[in-house]
């Protein structure tokens, strides 16, 4: 049975509040003077103002209890994108985002707000200035794509305005900024074991990198104007820095702001991309024996080699949206960020 909540009300839940994006919504929902609970099956920091609910979100007893009062939830919770383990991705980003839904509507939650991912029309070939009608991706490249469409179909189809339970979803691209567990972490990495040396392809090709608070600001936008008959309601947004930047020039500043040498040799695309395949297979034969993960996964090469920038129009139309940390200011803040991993350190 809903307890409709009364309106106005600032109490929200951050489902993957733990997390890299979730903790940074967190405070930028906390300055705004939101009341938040955070649902994970972690807790990885404490804030004046938070409360936290450990609990998967597969659990609709431990959903219900976080969601007791609130009237919006942010949902932006999700296995790492790098794992390959099949089975975890269908339960918690399918069945979990399910049962989600089924919480929020029986809870009496209003709105809705997905961290989905522009990647969602991504089949590792050239995508320049997609808008948001390209059609999802038919051969998506890993699990984690295929359930993050399923995820987002979910939600934008439990959109119901008779009932007042309203959704949007937001696909940032490439965030980055402090605290980003895999972006940087990994690059510094790749760099340390020296594998950082070559350009793959001719590096020309354009890609969004998104810095974290343009995420934020576009989450914390939809939900203020996601409202009966607003036009954002069951819809898909692109959250990007609205800066399309060449792959190579991007890694490049963030490995020499850490001290790293920028990558200067090129190798063709079609080698590098057949290569990766071609360790990947063999990692699959070789599961039962030996368990190695390489660097350069074919999904990795696609995504350092392709252009892969969208368009973020329909938020500036129906949203206002306006990125509010420019690229090079993200880059100077991340970098600053990371002192561990200066090169030396
Ligand atoms: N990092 C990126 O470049 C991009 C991320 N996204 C999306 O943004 C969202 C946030 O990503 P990040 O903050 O980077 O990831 P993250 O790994 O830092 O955060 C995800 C959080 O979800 C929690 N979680 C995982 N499984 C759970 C479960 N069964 N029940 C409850 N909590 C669970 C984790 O404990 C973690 O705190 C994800 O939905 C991701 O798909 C979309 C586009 C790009
Ligand atoms: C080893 C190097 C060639 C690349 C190092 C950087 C990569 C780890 C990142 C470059 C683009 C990033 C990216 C994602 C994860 C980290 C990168 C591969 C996502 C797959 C994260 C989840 C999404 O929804 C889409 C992202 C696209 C870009």
């Amino acid at each position: 049975m809903a307890t409709r909540v009364r309106p106005g009300n600032k109490r929200c839940a951050v489902i993957g509040g733990s997390g890299f994006l979730g903790r940074h919504l967190v405070e930028k929902l906390l300055d705004r003077g939101y009341s938040v609970s955070v649902f994970d099956i972690r807790q990885s920091y404490e804030l004046p103002g938070v409360v936290f609910h450990m609990g998967d979100l597969c659990d609709k007893q431990a959903l219900l209890t976080a969601l007791k009062d609130v009237s919006l939830v942010f949902h932006c919770a999700s296995p790492f994108p790098g794992s390959d383990d099949r089975a975890l991705f269908e339960r918690v980003n399918i069945q979990g985002t399910q049962t989600v839904i089924l919480a929020c509507i029986e809870a009496g939650v209003q709105k809705l707000v997905l961290t989905s991912s522009a990647s969602v029309v991504y089949e590792g070939t050239d995508i320049k200035n997609g808008r948001e009608d390209l059609p999802y991706a038919k051969k998506p490249i890993d699990y984690y794509t295929a359930t993050k469409i399923q995820q987002e179909k979910l939600v934008l189809e439990a959109c119901d305005q008779q009932k007042g339970f309203l959704t949007v979803a937001i696909r940032p691209h490439g965030i980055f900024g402090p605290r980003d567990p895999q972006l940087v972490p990994i690059l510094v990495d790749t760099a340390r074991r020296g594998k950082m040396k070559f350009i793959i392809g001719d590096g020309s090709n354009l890609v969004d990198f998104t810095f974290v608070e343009n995420v934020v600001h576009g989450h914390i936008l939809a939900a203020e104007t996601l409202k009966s008959n607003s036009p954002i309601c069951g819809k898909p947004y692109h959250i990007t820095n609205d800066e399309p930047v060449r792959f190579w020039d991007f890694m490049s500043e963030v490995l020499v702001g850490l001290g790293y040498a920028a990558p200067r040799y090129h190798l063709p695309y079609a080698l590098v991309y057949g290569l990766a395949l071609l360790l990947w297979l063999l990692t699959l034969v070789l599961r039962p024996f030996v368990s190695f993960k390489p660097t350069f996964t074919p999904m990795r090469v696609a995504l350092a080699g392709t252009h892969h920038y969208y368009s973020c129009e329909r938020a500036k139309e129906d949203m206002g949206y306006k990125p509010v940390v420019s690229l090079k200011e993200g880059i100077a803040r991340t970098v600053q960020s990371y002192p561990h991993l200066r090169r030396g350190a």
